[in-house]
């Protein structure tokens, strides 16, 4: 299949304080093996060929960024980040030319793949208007009641779990955001922005092991993917 790659910009909100974890230093700075979970991402994005800059955003205070190896890589700028995950986003949208694509991943997403990138790239020619990677649910889902137990069984065939990375055309991405944001709809996500303005972004099926580190557990898991990753390449 011949395929039309875009110019892609990978943006990387780096700017939280991991509260779940509740770790002394930001969870993106914990270590996974001799590096630390920003490291191993910004090296997937960095390393990917159809990904021309990164941009990291950063929480004002950051003191860690500096000591990371890919600090001074010249494909990647520094940006500072905002008081929540889709202000930080945008700051780094700030930066982006307008006719590009951007790729939005967590840092917190150490075991994202290139296979993976890839996939969601070429899933751009089906879904012109953007698409994120996802899996589909597993387990039989439960609504819960106030009081713990069970309302009903919801339907699982059209329940996704949302990941990163997120792929969209710049300017439509920065324009919902920006508006969405003013009319202080709940954005967790860039597809969540897209969909409040009316698009329906493509659900790109994604590997499991591409988990974010959110709670302390995660953290074994992770290493685990990427000692997995390491020995199957
Ligand atoms: N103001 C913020 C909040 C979050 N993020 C980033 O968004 C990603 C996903 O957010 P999450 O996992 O919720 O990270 P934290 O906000 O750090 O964690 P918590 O919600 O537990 O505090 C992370 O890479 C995080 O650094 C960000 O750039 N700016
Ligand atoms: C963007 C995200 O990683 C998609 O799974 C997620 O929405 C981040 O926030 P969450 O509050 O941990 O769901």
């Amino acid at each position: 299949m011949t395929a039309t790659i875009p110019n892609i910009v990978a943006i990387v909100p780096a700017a939280g304080i991991g509260s779940r974890m509740g770790a002394a230093i930001p969870k993106q700075y914990l270590k996974l093996g001799q590096e630390t979970i920003l490291s191993h991402t910004l090296e997937r994005l960095l390393t990917h060929p159809a990904i021309s800059q990164v941009i990291v955003a950063l929480h004002p205070e950051d003191d860690f960024f500096s000591q990371l190896p890919q600090a001074t890589h010249p494909k990647l700028t520094q940006v500072i980040g905002g008081s929540e995950r889709a202000d930080s986003v945008l700051a780094g949208l700030q930066v982006v030319e307008n006719d590009a694509w951007v790729l939005v991943h967590d840092a917190a997403r150490p075991c994202v793949t290139h296979s993976d990138i890839d996939k969601l790239i070429y899933a751009i020619n089906s879904f012109p208007q953007g698409a994120i990677l996802a899996a589909p649910v597993r387990d039989t889902m439960k609504r819960a009641k106030a009081d713990g137990t069970i309302e009903q069984t919801v339907e699982r065939n059209q329940l996704w779990h949302a990941l990163t990375p997120q792929l969209f055309p710049v300017s439509a991405l920065k324009l919902n955001l920006q508006q969405a944001l003013q009319a202080k709809a709940t954005i967790t996500d860039e597809a969540s922005a897209m969909e409040w303005a009316g698009i329906s972004p493509g659900l790109v099926a994604g590997r499991v092991d591409n988990i974010k580190v959110t709670h302390p557990d995660d953290l074994e898991l992770a290493q685990l993917f990427l000692n997995q990753q390491t020995i199957l390449k």
